[in-house]
């Protein structure tokens, strides 16, 4: 039996995240819960023939059945940008459709994983640890914020310059930092398999990283943000931790936004190369429990090191920005 349940799921993210998750079948039971709409979606996508039962959930009422039970939670619920916002735009608006999930997973489903999309993933991670806190259910381990869009798009940019030569389904490149502009920090230097970068291409492909949510809010030009990548990238993340959990396969490594205290053993030495930030997106490798180890930032260009140094003053803020706004609200 495995559970997963999607909040937000009637949304653009929702809905093709729903299908490819219907598609999965090591996922028993699939609850779709929206404040709009989610009966539709799911009468829909349960006539697809795989193992999973769709059930829907509508309205506040109905979000504790929606989370008894589950497994894994992944949020895409929340509003999207705007040409002209950064996503801290979105603090006030989806901060406290967060914090109201949260509280809700942290009683109903306390040792579910909680995998979270909404933006800005900067803030909102550390919205859903500190009401796990405030609870007293707070596992590091199990709480992830989804940065594998950064990673989807790279190895496609990365395809993109070298034509011919790179594979995007096989190449990866490690993504450190946060979820926004110049928190996204790609490793280049570190892509596997390896290729070599001229300066100007390296600068140009790490703008395109850390730019590519802008480049599709502007060309849907005040329809919202990426949704179907996001779709892909959330599925192949929520894939990884389920593989990971269900089938105790080892070797799975995904970056993603995670509390360093979830390695006892490499945390640590971790934060002291990053100022003592909490959170953090690095490769992790999952396990059965969710977080098995991540993996330290590794030798970098002076290039990246000086992109992490603007990485990690602007996370500082936002990290700190989500905790102050849970615990005003306690
Ligand atoms: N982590 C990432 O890489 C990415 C994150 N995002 C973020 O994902 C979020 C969702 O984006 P879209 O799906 O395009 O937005 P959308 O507006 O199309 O869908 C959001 C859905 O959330 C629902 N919703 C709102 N409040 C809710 C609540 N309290 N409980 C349950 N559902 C609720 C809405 O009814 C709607 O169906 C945005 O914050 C966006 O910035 C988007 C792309 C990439
Ligand atoms: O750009 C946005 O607002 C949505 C997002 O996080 C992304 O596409 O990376």
């Amino acid at each position: 039996m495995f559970k997963v349940t999607v909040c937000g799921a009637a949304g653009g993210i929702g809905q093709p995240l729903s299908l490819l998750l219907k598609l999965n079948e090591d996922i028993t039971d699939l609850a779709l819960y929206d404040l709009v709409n989610a009966p539709g979606v799911a009468a829909d996508l349960s006539h697809i023939n795989t193992p999973s039962k769709v059930t829907s959930y509508l309205g506040a009422d109905q979000l504790p059945g929606a989370l008894m039970g589950a497994n894994l939670v992944i949020i895409p619920a929340g509003v999207p940008r705007k040409p002209g916002m950064t996503r801290d735009d979105l603090f006030k608006i989806n901060a406290g459709i967060i914090r109201d999930l949260a509280t809700a997973a942290a009683t109903h489903c306390p040792k579910a994983f909680m995998l979270i999309i909404s933006n800005p993933v900067n803030s909102t991670v550390p919205i859903v640890a500190e009401v796990f806190a405030s609870k007293g259910v707070y596992d590091p381990k199990r709480i992830f914020g989804i940065t594998t869009l950064d990673v989807v798009r790279a190895s496609r940019f990365v395809t993109d310059i070298k034509a011919g030569s790179v594979n995007p389904v096989t190449t990866r490149v490690p993504i450190v930092g946060g979820h926004s502009g110049p928190t996204i920090v790609p490793l280049l230097s570190q892509i596997q398999p390896h290729q070599s970068f001229t300066q100007e291409e390296i600068e140009a492909l790490t703008k395109r990283i850390q730019y590519g949510g802008d480049e599709v809010v502007k060309a849907k030009d005040g329809a919202g943000s990426a949704t179907l990548s996001m779709a892909q990238a959330g599925a192949r993340f929520a894939k990884a931790v389920i593989t990971a959990a269900l089938h105790g396969a080892t070797g799975i490594v995904e970056p993603t936004f995670v509390d360093l205290d979830a390695d006892a053993t490499n945390g640590a030495a971790i934060r002291a190369e990053i100022q003592g930030l909490q959170h953090f997106a690095l490769p992790v490798e999952l396990g059965k429990d969710g977080v098995e180890r991540i993996h330290s930032i590794g030798s970098i260009s002076d290039y990246e090191k000086q992109l992490l140094s603007g990485a990690v003053s602007e996370l500082k803020g936002s990290i700190q920005k989500g905790v102050d706004f849970v615990r005003a609200s306690l």
